[in-house]
């Protein structure tokens, strides 16, 4: 293990952000904080960078991890304006006194993976979005830390930058096998890359997975809803049988729900285009880059999937069979 939050509160004033929040960090993983604004992702990433206080023994480092080896990269980067981009990237290692040979030698090293030569004299104001994000990861990363903590570091760049950025970071990440906590908004973002996903809604922790987990068996409604892409179609449920007056189903009942509930299917759930099964009339069809966005009517409800297996004709009604378990939810 690397990190282990415990049972961790915070409160402003007399506002509670949020309470027990506890999660591991292993070795080498990614885990992006996923949650809406205000739900307190910086907070905590500051909480664990040891720039605001927390109660004892909520956060322990164990291994060879610590608060020292631990490094913090804000959304707007705050690199230092009157400094130089050498300057940017040396000012931690003069702060924490390695010597001037090993300061030149880090620097110099790290301006060549982080593509940055040519760069060293220029200010921070002199510099494109991108090549900013690059020093704030380059100041970190000399440090060589055992845990990093990115703040948003994608909002403020360009969506082929943001991708080149993301593809670059994962690079480092493989190489040098430190472990990340990465703040997002962006789903896309977090499912791209992390290992694990930790769901902040409502004040605490609702849901812990891989990205695929989370999408196709999200634990409850607001986690479904808050990652998007979902279809919700009522019926009756009675142990593992969901029933509507158009179809019957086996599913997944987790909660063990029974009575009035909800199937829950996400968009991109594989689904087969079958001779029995949900029946669905087709109401359009449009081309997306990943194949065929497919919108139909089951019943009284208006569903979309991204992921059937044959492509289908507006107007026509076919059978959906889920190549996997569907879940029901309460209502
Ligand atoms: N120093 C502070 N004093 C009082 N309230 C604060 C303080 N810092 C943050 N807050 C409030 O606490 C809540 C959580 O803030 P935080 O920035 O941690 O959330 P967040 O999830 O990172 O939001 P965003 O995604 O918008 O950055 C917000 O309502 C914010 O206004």
């Amino acid at each position: 293990m690397g990190l282990s939050v415990k049972n961790l509160q915070l409160k402003y004033g007399k506002k509670e952000i949020f309470h027990d929040l506890s999660f591991d960090v292993n070795e080498g993983e990614i885990v992006a904080l996923f949650g809406p604004s205000g739900v307190g992702k910086t907070s905590l990433l500051k909480m664990i960078a040891g720039i605001q206080p927390a109660e004892k023994e909520a956060i322990v480092f164990t291994d060879n991890f610590s608060q020292a080896n631990t490094v913090l990269v804000f959304q707007d980067f705050w690199l230092f304006p009157h400094m130089n981009v050498v300057e940017n990237i040396a000012f931690g290692l003069k702060a924490h006194k390695f010597s001037k040979d090993e300061i030149v030698r880090k620097t110099a090293n790290i301006l060549e993976v982080f593509d940055l030569l040519g760069l060293e004299q220029h200010f921070p104001d002199q510099l494109s979005g991108g090549q900013k994000q690059r020093v704030a990861l380059a100041r970190a990363l000399v440090l060589e830390p055992k845990l990093l903590l990115l703040d948003e570091p994608f909002a403020n760049l360009d969506d082929q930058l943001t991708r080149s950025m993301r593809t670059y970071l994962q690079r480092l990440q493989e190489t040098y096998r430190f472990s990340i906590i990465l703040v997002t908004h962006d789903r896309d973002e977090a499912f791209h890359l992390a290992d694990r996903m930790v769901i902040l809604l409502d004040g605490t922790i609702q849901q812990i997975g891989k990205p695929q987990e989370i999408y196709f068996y999200p634990s409850n409604r607001r986690v479904a809803e808050t990652i998007g892409e979902t279809n919700f179609i009522p019926g009756i449920i009675t142990d593992r049988c969901f029933k509507t007056d158009e179809f019957d189903l086996s599913v997944q009942n987790p909660t063990q729900l029974a009575g009035e509930g909800l199937l829950f299917i996400p968009y991109g759930m594989e689904m087969q285009v079958s001779d029995s099964g949900i029946p669905a009339f087709i109401e359009s069809c449009e081309w997306i880059p990943n194949g065929q966005q497919v919108k139909v009517r089951i019943g009284k409800t208006s569903c979309t999937f991204t992921n059937l297996t044959e492509k289908v004709i507006a107007g026509e009604t076919v059978f959906l069979k889920p190549v996997d378990w569907l879940q029901v939810m309460k209502q």
